[in-house]
């Protein structure tokens, strides 16, 4: 029985069996066993690519924003019409079959716009490119769900169960549990917190289907079963997202009106240039990048070409994002702006001093 069959054969049971006290612990190791097999599913089987291989596309730029969609949507319109690169577009389905990445320049950074080809139902299951596609899709620091206006919004369910069947979190935290292997001494289980979702019998239950006989566990928040199998599963990929409605020029203004009132939402007319820069700037907003300028002795700040980096990075990351010596040869910096404690002065700062956007830095070396 391939693993497919499995998986069905596990859904199947879990459809059959009814959801009370006796039967949650069976229930939870079915799900144990249902992410294994999915995990399994995901992984490279032969050196020719096929499953868990994303497409082969050079990251470029400050971030990579990938687009994810059913087919027809319009995520080609957008990728032409946000950047420099065409890719074809078309009535029918399935027009693009490869990904094609184009550059969106905005506010001195550079961002990678990741067109895909659109995935089917069953994608996580192998079907059409989808598997290709999400796995791209895992290598994005943002996510680009785009949907239809004119279509019902059970498509934005549906894609999310695919992207969720493959490990995409979208728009949430790590759980805080921390889980540690250990060789010998048995299970310690520990919650700082009351568990509601689940209980320490269940995940018992599943760590004994996991053969894991000796582990510490530490749960610092009220977590469900569920994410209690992705932190043993381990390699699950925590995304930001957006949902970007395309098309409304095709629907009336009070449908608009209640798409854009959902959360982490944009809606826009690819065709009809609407919303298009607000787009962009929510986008550049949720990948939370910052822009630092350098400042020579006794220059002005180079404010045409700033380095752009993740919200959290410090200076060590702006001497690398410059040249690879600067960090070894480092001796100190200053740096003007939010992050510096004297603002409007200068503070003067170490390596592993946080930068914030649009702070202006000096690096001394030796
Ligand atoms: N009405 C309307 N049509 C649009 C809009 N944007 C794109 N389209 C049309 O939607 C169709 C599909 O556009 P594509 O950009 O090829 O869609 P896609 O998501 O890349 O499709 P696949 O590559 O096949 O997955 C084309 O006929 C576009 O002209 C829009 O804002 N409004
Ligand atoms: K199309
Ligand atoms: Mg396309």
């Amino acid at each position: 029985m391939g693993i497919t069959e499995k998986i069905k054969e596990i859904e199947e049971e879990m459809a059959r069996t009814q959801k009370n006290k006796a039967t949650e612990y069976h229930l939870g190791l079915l799900k144990a066993k249902l992410a294994r097999y999915r995990a399994q599913l995901l992984e490279p089987v032969a050196k020719s690519g096929g499953a868990g291989v994303g497409f082969d596309v050079q990251k470029s730029g400050d971030a990579r924003v990938a687009l994810i969609g059913f087919p027809s949507v319009g995520k080609s319109t957008l990728l032409s019409k946000a950047t420099h690169t065409a890719s074809e577009t078309a009535a029918y389905e399935f027009t693009t079959l490869t990904a094609i990445p184009g550059v969106i320049e905005y506010k001195g950074a550079r961002i990678q716009l990741l067109d895909l080809p659109g995935i089917v139902e069953g994608a996580s299951q192998g079907r059409g490119r989808g598997r290709q596609v999400v796995s791209t899709a895992k290598t994005a620091d943002l996510i680009l769900v785009m949907l239809d206006a004119t279509k019902s919004d059970e498509q934005k369910r549906l894609l999310e169960i695919e992207l969720d069947a493959v490990g995409i979190r979208l728009n949430k935290k790590k759980p805080d549990v921390i889980f540690k292997k250990r060789t010998t001494g048995g299970i310690t289980f520990n919650s700082t917190v009351k568990l509601t979702k689940t209980d320490e019998k269940t995940i018992r239950t599943i760590l004994a289907g996991y053969k894991l006989h000796n582990c510490d566990i530490l749960i610092r928040e009220d977590i469900t079963t569920d994410e209690f199998i992705d932190v043993l599963i381990g390699t699950r990929k925590y995304l930001p997202c957006l949902y970007v409605y395309n098309k409304i020029d095709s629907i009336s203004l009070e449908q608009v009106d209640k798409l854009a009132h959902q959360p982490k939402t944009v809606v826009i007319s690819c065709e009809m240039d609407l919303n298009l820069d607000y787009l962009i700037e929510r986008i550049w907003d949720e990948l939370r990048l910052v822009k630092i300028y350098t400042k020579k002795r006794g220059a002005h700040p180079d404010l045409a070409d700033p380095v752009c980096l993740r919200a959290g990075a410090t200076v060590e990351d702006v001497c690398n994002g410059i040249h690879k010596s600067l960090a070894t040869n480092f001796r100190y910096g200053l740096i003007w702006g939010r992050s510096s404690k004297f603002s409007p002065y200068a503070q003067k700062v170490s390596l592993n001093h946080q930068v914030q956007d649009e702070d202006v830095v000096s690096i001394f070396t030796k």
